[in-house]
């Protein structure tokens, strides 16, 4: 169980103004600034000013900021990862990790701030585990775009073994990973259901691309009310049965033990995590 909720992180491009406003007020659990990717060769720069700009400006609330950068072995990757002094943000996401020793080169040069990695290549993926548990890692993003591109694999179930082996990777190490994003930003219904099936694996949230993405991610991720109300009747069960001095309550005709508790207890504290943000 993690301190906070991750049930959406949007992506915004560095060098869209209007974006990285309109993000100021939308219901996000996390932003990820990005300076890779969605910045265009010639922006690169502009779009790292004016996102020093925008996070020194605030207003992004209790949302996690995020900055992703440029792979150090890019033109921009040190003159981003120099930047980073001066954005107000609470971890960097880095691009393309394939082994700790790329972990380390950034932890280098950033002596403080929590490192999040992008699990998008398959050399990454073989070495989920090791990065895993790197004393700067604090979470997994997956990129499934870069991960299809590399495998020219189509589908998602294409990438299952890929994407169940940085979540094994990431439960044992205790860090929060994140599901990759859903192209096609219009399509409700097909988000929806990804949604679903990666927080049925177990990820803790989705990234996004699109502010219409955002409350089909909430939704998905949050536990819902029957699921706070069963957390409840569990809970109150087992210790009635404890209070008997039996190890096994029944609720709804299936067995609560010590190890439902558990899960119900985390269902309970990521409801009062949620309620915390949403009126921080
Ligand atoms: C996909 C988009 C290019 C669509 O942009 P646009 O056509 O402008 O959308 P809308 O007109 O519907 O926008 C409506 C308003 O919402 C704002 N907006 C749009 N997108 C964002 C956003 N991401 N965050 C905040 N606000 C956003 C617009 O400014 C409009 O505002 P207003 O005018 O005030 O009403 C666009 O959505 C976009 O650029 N999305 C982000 C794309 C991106 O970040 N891509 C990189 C990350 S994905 C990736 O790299 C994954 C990984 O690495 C992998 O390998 O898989
Ligand atoms: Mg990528």
């Amino acid at each position: 169980m993690h301190d906070r909720p991750y049930r959406s992180a949007l992506y915004i491009p560095g060098s869209k103004e209007r974006a990285l406003d309109k993000a100021r007020g939308l219901p996000v659990d996390v932003i990820l600034f990005d300076l890779e990717d969605a910045v265009a060769p010639d922006a690169k720069a502009r779009a790292r000013a004016t996102l020093t700009d925008a996070l020194a400006a605030g207003g992004y609330g209790a949302r996690l900021r995020i900055v992703r950068i440029n792979g150090l072995d890019t033109a921009w990757g040190a003159a981003d990862a120099a930047a980073l002094r001066d954005m107000a943000c609470d971890a960097v996401l880095l691009p393309k990790v394939n082994t700790p020793a790329d972990v380390d080169a950034l932890a280098a040069l950033i002596p403080d701030l929590p490192i999040w990695a992008m699990m998008e290549t398959p050399e990454g993926i073989l070495n989920a585990a090791a990065i895993a548990r790197h004393p700067r890692i604090a979470g997994f993003v997956l990129g499934t775009n870069d991960l299809a591109k590399d495998l020219n694999s189509r589908g998602r179930a294409a990438l299952a073994t890929a994407l169940q082996m940085c979540l094994l990777a990431a439960k044992a190490a205790g860090i929060v990973a994140l599901d990759g994003v859903y192209n096609a930003f219009k399509d409700e219904d097909g988000l929806r259901a990804e949604c679903a099936e990666g927080r049925d694996m177990g990820f803790d949230g989705k990234t996004l691309i699109h502010p219409a993405q955002v409350a089909i991610a909430n939704a998905a991720f949050g536990p819902t009310e029957d699921e706070v109300a069963l957390a409840r009747r569990q809970i109150e069960a087992f210790e009635a049965a404890e209070a008997d001095g039996q190890g096994v309550a029944v609720v709804d005709g299936r067995i609560v033990e010590s190890l439902h508790i558990v899960t119900a207890r985390a269902t309970l504290a990521k409801a009062e995590a949620i309620a915390a943000l949403e009126t921080a």
